[in-house]
């Protein structure tokens, strides 16, 4: 049966630009590596020398590398690992195998993630041995032999870079590290270096004394950038993402400000910038302005709450509720004390255990220091000190996350917040 040929309706016309802003915008993305590093020469000369005897048949000292989120840790790291890896003979190859522990989170995925990716990596393409132990199954002690058998075929160096190290120590102890840190005693034609980079350091509390010691032979520290050092890494990216005098220096500078402002966060002032290209393409502009990037901030505010919100415990939602509740009934600020006598209520009603007044204390604490709500201590002289907490800006979009919750919307005290919910007021 011969089919009609088809017809285009022209549903994205509308949508597209005639004024071309983009010239390329994956370089504005999280997974773009860039070529130059502008202001972490220092930290790249530190940890080349690092690796350096790696080049000359030697083990390099494992490192630890810690700095504040977006400081571009990672991005060096790479950097550096690709530098390595390049200038390494064929007789002594050095590679870099980079996990993020995010999500390789176990002793079995991390020591199987090494393991598939070295028996990947230098074998022609047609002998390649993909996943060569399965993602569950073995005994750890197993993969564990297995990754041995794999390093030695390969022989020369693995720079092993554990990404957000503190994820898996916190979620499965430092077996993992213990491991890794003494593979090198049972290995003959290979050796291994690790790097662990992190954004929370509590995690060292978790290591035992020799453990850390071992993984933080060195240690460096990367500096959150100022708004001069962020100009210069979004003018870099920004001449190779938008076509020419499409976004000012003003522009630019903007996005450097407000990004220096909460910790110079290079990943904050890149988002910032191509959210602020996509509203301008969306609107038909020719050019990048102020306007966008304040509604960009606006956007990624948003956006950053809404997702905070959503993966809070159930308990601190709760309380989250009950501080919701007293807004909507014209409460501006409240006490701790009157926040806990709602939240029994609300505990009560959707019968779940309430907490002790200690342990909801603590989670207020925690929602402050997350930015959801604000609290400030006021003294009252020889009456003591109360905690008086209230939330900064409007609450629209935490009710509109919590009240999405199909426990919230049924517990009948919570009604008035699920009726300025449906009128999105
Ligand atoms: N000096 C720089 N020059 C150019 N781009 C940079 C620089 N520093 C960081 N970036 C870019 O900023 C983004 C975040 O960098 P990176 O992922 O390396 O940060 P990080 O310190 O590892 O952050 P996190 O701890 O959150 O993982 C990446 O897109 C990276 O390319």
């Amino acid at each position: 049966m011969d089919s009609e040929p088809y017809k285009s309706t022209g549903l994205f016309k509308k949508y597209i630009n005639p004024n071309k802003i983009f010239q390329n915008r994956e370089v504005l993305r999280h997974s773009y590596s860039p070529k130059e590093l502008p202001h972490r020469m220092d930290q790249i000369d530190s940890i080349a020398e690092i690796l350096a005897p790696a080049l000359q048949g030697a083990t390099p000292s494992n490192i630890l590398i810690y700095g504040k989120t977006g400081t571009g840790k990672t991005a060096t790291v790479k950097f550096v690992g690709t530098e390595l890896e390049n200038e390494s003979s064929e007789f002594s190859p050095c590679r870099l195998v980079h996990l993020n522990c995010e999500t390789i989170d176990t002793q079995y995925r991390v020591l199987a993630q090494i393991a598939n990716h070295v028996s990947g990596h230098d074998l022609k393409a047609s002998d390649k041995i993909k996943n060569t132990i399965p993602a569950t199954g073995w005994h750890t002690d197993q993969v564990y032999s297995e990754l041995k058998n794999v390093l030695e075929q390969a022989g020369g160096l693995q720079i092993i870079v554990l990404d957000e190290i503190d994820k898996l120590v916190k979620k499965s102890g430092d077996d993992t590290l213990y491991n890794l840190t003494r593979i090198n005693s049972d290995l003959f034609s290979s050796r291994v270096c690790i790097i662990g980079i992190s954004n929370d350091l509590t995690f060292k509390d978790f290591l035992d004394p020799r453990v850390l010691s071992s993984l933080s032979e060195e240690e460096l520290v990367f500096p959150p950038y100022n708004a001069d050092q962020l100009r210069d890494i979004l003018h870099q990216r920004a001449e190779m993402a938008f076509f020419p005098d499409v976004v000012s220096d003003e522009v630019i500078g903007l996005c450097a400000a407000r990004a220096a402002q909460e910790h110079g966060d290079a990943r904050r002032a890149l988002d910032l910038l191509r959210v602020s290209g996509e509203l301008a393409e969306r609107e038909g502009a020719e050019h990048v302005m102020v306007k966008h990037v304040n509604s960009a901030q606006e956007n990624i505010e948003t956006d950053t709450m809404s997702e905070c919100v959503k993966t809070l415990p159930s308990q601190s939602k709760i309380v989250l509720c009950s501080m919701l509740l007293m807004a909507a009934s014209g409460q501006k600020v409240f006490t701790s004390g009157s926040v806990i006598n709602v939240y029994r209520e609300v505990a009560a009603e959707l019968d779940t255990e309430a907490l002790s007044h200690r342990r909801v204390s603590d989670l207020i604490n925690e929602l402050n220091m997350l930015g959801i709500i604000t609290t400030r201590v006021v003294s009252h002289g020889r009456h003591g000190r109360t905690t008086e907490i209230y939330f900064k800006s409007p609450t629209n979009d935490i009710r509109t996350v919590i009240m999405n919750d199909s426990r919230f919307q049924e517990c009948g005290i919570l009604h008035p917040l699920l009726k300025s919910h449906e009128k999105g007021d």
